[in-house]
């Protein structure tokens, strides 16, 4: 393995510290004069996929630097190292092999890890068809018709977002997302669902999150005051987690339940039987094919070279706009209705992963971890926060997002939407200068004092940088091999911030004091350790409800 080391610690970095003092003063646009296809050669493919980084602060020189960067640390052989289930989470001292959970062959030393992932995939599939016949059926002896994942964080973001992005293979069962703990989320998803024909799939890796433990208790209480037998409620749960004992204590039966392991990480659990409620809704076919487009982005990324690594360029622009070039946070703007979850499913990976403040071995970061990751699928974007994204004085990097056709067969709607992304692609690289403004003000009539001083209000700087993702389609397998880039992005990066991208200790300390708050509020425990300011809005929270009470 290589030597944990931070950015500052690398041989190349002292040189692109000069590579980004060079490239403040170079606008993106003007490379393009003496290199015109860069479109072609700042590109790679793989698995479906484009990448064109062309719309990056990037020259061969400065790429030379970077790849000397992933080549130092090693990229490709960590990589192998996380599919043969190296123990890549030190903290936690666990491997990460998400990546065996879409693998069609068991890797070296892992035949156990992999025999029960084959065999999670045959249960899985067979639930799958089994509620999609019709021969599943509920208390009542109707069918399923609807199932709600009841889960949060990576027991909800990738199945919520796939199940969305592909309903148009098969939809024939609803799926719902409940995931927040304000009971709001859980009656909304039970809006005109019938209790008879409603199947919960409980979805926790621990089966000790507060927000999904509660949302499971209350669905109980749903089905039985419908009129279900206690002794029935089995019929309406399925659960996967790594604790099958505490799903039995809450009554889903053994067989019933499929099982997660430790080795897999919350946010990297789409393709595990995490996956379940789409593949009930979607199909068996539509996931294992996101199965198969994952699968060949692993190959890819473990076969190719540096250069022509779609992870391993997208991890080196993260770093490069991060900490050469001052991005404070990176957009995504999917223009695809379909991937509207995704900059939400982002978030998790990249800043769950890598909002980090140490390094492997303890020691302070030097430099920034993962910038902020936001985003909304476009052209809606546009009418919100596009304005800042073209004047405001923040930097940032982004990532567009294309599939070049629709499944719509609405040709004229998806030629617009292409048009919008195209275009604000080219208006965050050339921008608009002062005097186009006022050449462009006094061409329709403008007076040349009005048009003097509106000038630096319309001038646009331009030169953000950007990558291009493009794919023919948006399909189970383009998806798959979507998420399975950001994944191995997300890793990459760490590896070059000398991170650990694999545990998340900074979600711990709400939890904790969310408990105690919780027993106070039900004078289950003293006061004596709480603040003022929380004492006081506990007091307010009491008299609130008092009032609403006597209203009722
Ligand atoms: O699947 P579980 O154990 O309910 O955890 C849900 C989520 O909570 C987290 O632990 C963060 O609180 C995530 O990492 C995880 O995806």
């Amino acid at each position: 393995m290589a030597p944990i080391l931070q950015l500052f610690e690398r041989k190349a970095y002292p040189k692109l510290v000069e590579d980004a003092a060079t490239m403040r003063s170079i606008p993106i646009e003007s490379l393009f004069v003496d290199q015109p296809d860069r479109s072609t050669t700042y590109s790679a493919s793989a698995a479906g996929l484009t990448l064109d980084f062309s719309r990056q602060a990037v020259t061969d020189d400065i790429l030379t630097h970077l790849v000397a960067l992933a080549t130092e640390a090693q990229l490709r052989d960590a990589f192998a190292a996380l599919r043969q289930g190296s123990t890549v989470n030190a903290t936690e001292n666990r491997p990460a092999l998400h990546t065996l959970l879409r693998s069609n062959s068991a890797p070296e030393g892992l035949p156990n890890e992999y025999a029960a992932v084959a065999e999670t995939r045959r249960r899985m599939q067979d639930w799958s068809e089994h509620i999609r016949s019709g021969r599943h059926t509920g208390f009542s002896g109707q069918p399923i018709t609807d199932v709600v994942n009841l889960g949060i964080g990576g027991s909800d973001l990738g199945p919520r977002l796939v199940n969305d992005a592909l309903q148009v293979f098969d939809g024939k069962i609803d799926a719902h997302f409940v995931a927040n703990v304000d009971p709001a989320a859980l009656q909304d998803a039970l809006l005109g669902l019938s209790p008879e024909s409603t199947l919960f799939v409980v979805c926790s890796k621990s089966f000790g999150t507060e927000e999904t433990i509660t949302n499971a208790r209350a669905a109980r209480s749903w089905l039985l005051q419908a009129g279900a037998e206690a002794s029935a409620l089995g019929a309406h749960f399925l659960a996967i987690t790594t604790d099958i004992q505490a799903a039995a204590d809450m009554g889903i039966p053994e067989d019933h339940c499929l099982p997660l392991w430790d080795w897999v990480g919350g946010r990297y659990s789409l393709w595990s039987a995490i996956g379940l409620s789409c593949a009930i809704s979607l199909g068996w076919h539509t996931f294992s094919e996101l199965l198969a487009g994952a699968q060949q982005m692993d190959e890819h990324v473990e076969a190719a070279v540096p250069g022509q690594n779609l992870a391993v360029l997208m991890a080196l622009l993260e770093v490069w706009n991060t900490n050469f070039l001052g991005a404070d946070s990176h957009v995504v703007l999917p223009y695809c209705e379909g991937l509207g979850y995704l900059p939400e499913f982002l978030q998790q990976l990249t800043m769950e992963s890598n909002g980090k403040r140490v390094d492997v071995l303890g020691r302070e970061l030097k430099s920034d971890s993962a910038p902020m990751l936001w985003g909304a699928a476009g052209t809606m974007g546009q009418h919100s926060f596009h304005q800042l994204l073209h004047q405001g004085t923040r930097t940032f990097s982004a990532d567009f997002i294309l599939p070049l056709t629709t499944h719509t067969g609405m040709t004229e709607q998806h030629g617009r939407l292409v048009a919008n992304c195209l275009a604000q692609s080219r208006a965050m690289t050339v921008g608009r200068t002062e005097q186009q403004c006022i050449d462009s003000l006094l061409a329709r009539g403008a007076g040349e004092e009005r048009a003097q001083a509106l000038a630096t209000h319309l001038a646009i700087p331009g030169n953000r940088p950007h990558s291009l993702i493009t794919m023919d389609a948006l399909t189970p397998r383009s998806l798959g091999a979507l998420l399975a880039l950001y994944e191995h992005r997300t890793y990459f990066s760490s590896l070059l911030w000398g991170i650990n991208a694999f545990d998340q200790w900074g979600v711990e300390l709400g939890k904790d004091i969310s408990g105690s708050i919780y027993e106070v509020m039900q004078n289950t425990r003293p006061s004596v350790d709480l603040d003022t300011v929380t004492l006081k809005h506990i007091a307010a929270w009491r008299a609130a409800n008092d009032r609403a009470k006597q209203q009722d």
